[in-house]
């Protein structure tokens, strides 16, 4: 893999701490993505502060339940954490009256979850909750829906295994996170309302970075967009009818297709082009139909 540059005076700017799940669901993606944007570590599993390879950043590896409180507090200037932890967050500390403010940066699309009640499947999924115990990790985004909905109902504090509650006689009902919903299935459950949707964000303290900081951030931002924005996209390349060159680019998804010169023919011509959406079997018969060949759809690694 090609080394990319070193960032200018890395070893003279402030420097960055982004604070980041240790180990768990966020910890893969986040690594991924940061790595994408050219920013290496040399992680050891034990070393819970891992320095960045050629980058003024530093990596503090906690559990993703400290992160927002960490950004919050000022210790860590940037985040990775899911919007369900850090609104439990910012809930808990509004109630205790501790700092509870930071910048939202960028969604991640990744960590896509759903924070949802779910009563026994054989129970009336429209039956009320007034009065029933409810099991959760998240009590105050719980209490916060409750309240909205005008809904009397107790919420149980559990730390994990909160589908285990309904059976094991503790609660009612649950409030937990859901994703393939194959948690809530495998322990006689069914979703009844969602109340929060969730994913990963970079979020970051509040307040004016340093100088030295805010560029390194901003260089990061740039990358990340460059990324994200590469994984929306796709290169479709073709070869064209000359003659119906005007209905192919018609049916593109794409602003301005290049085409180019065949240097066997002239009755056709290669029309490239970059597509913010991904090309679909239809589109692609159509193309088909209209005397197409060759046709591909590649992914985008790296866009600026
Ligand atoms: N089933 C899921 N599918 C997708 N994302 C999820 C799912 N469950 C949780 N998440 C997201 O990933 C985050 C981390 O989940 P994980 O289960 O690793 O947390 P944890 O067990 O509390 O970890 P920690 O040890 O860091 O406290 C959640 O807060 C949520 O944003
Ligand atoms: O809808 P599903 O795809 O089944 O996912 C839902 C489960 O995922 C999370 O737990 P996780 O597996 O991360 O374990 P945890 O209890 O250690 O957080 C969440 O707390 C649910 O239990
Ligand atoms: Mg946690």
């Amino acid at each position: 893999m090609t080394q990319l540059p070193p960032f200018p005076d890395s070893g003279r700017l402030p420097r960055l701490k982004i604070a980041m799940q240790k180990s768990g669901r966020l910890s893969d993606d986040t690594l991924k993505l940061l790595r994408a944007c050219g920013v290496r570590f040399n992680l050891h599993e034990a070393r819970l502060m891992a320095h960045a390879e050629d980058w003024p950043l530093d990596l503090l590896r906690v559990r993703d339940d400290d992160i927002p409180g960490l950004v919050m507090d000022g210790a860590a200037d940037l985040g990775v954490v899911g919007e369900n932890v850090l609104e439990e967050a910012r809930l808990e500390r509004e109630v205790a009256g501790s700092p509870a403010e930071y910048r939202l940066l960028r969604p991640l699309d990744f960590g896509h979850c759903r924070l949802s009640i779910a009563g026994r499947a054989e129970e009336d999924r429209a039956a009320p909750l007034d009065g029933k115990r409810i099991a959760t990790s998240y009590p105050y985004l719980l209490r916060s829906w409750l309240k909205r909905e005008g809904i009397q109902a107790t919420p149980v504090m559990l730390t994990g295994s909160v589908e285990v509650a309904p059976r094991a006689g503790l609660a009612d009902a649950i409030c937990d996170l859901v994703s393939t919903g194959g948690t809530l299935e495998a322990n006689g459950l069914r979703e009844r309302e969602v109340i929060f949707r969730s994913q990963a964000q970079l979020i970051a303290r509040p307040g004016a970075l340093d100088a030295g900081q805010q560029a390194t951030l901003e260089r990061l931002l740039r990358r990340l967009d460059g990324v994200q924005q590469a994984r929306e996209s796709k290169y479709i390349m073709l070869h064209a009818p000359v003659g119906r060159l005007e209905e192919v680019t018609a049916l593109l998804p794409a602003a301005h297709p290049t085409v180019l010169r065949l240097g066997h023919t002239d009755a056709e011509v290669a029309v490239h082009a970059v597509s913010t959406e991904n090309l679909f079997w239809e589109t692609m018969e159509d193309l088909r139909e209209l005397g197409c060949s060759n046709i591909l759809v590649l992914p985008i690694e790296k866009m600026l």
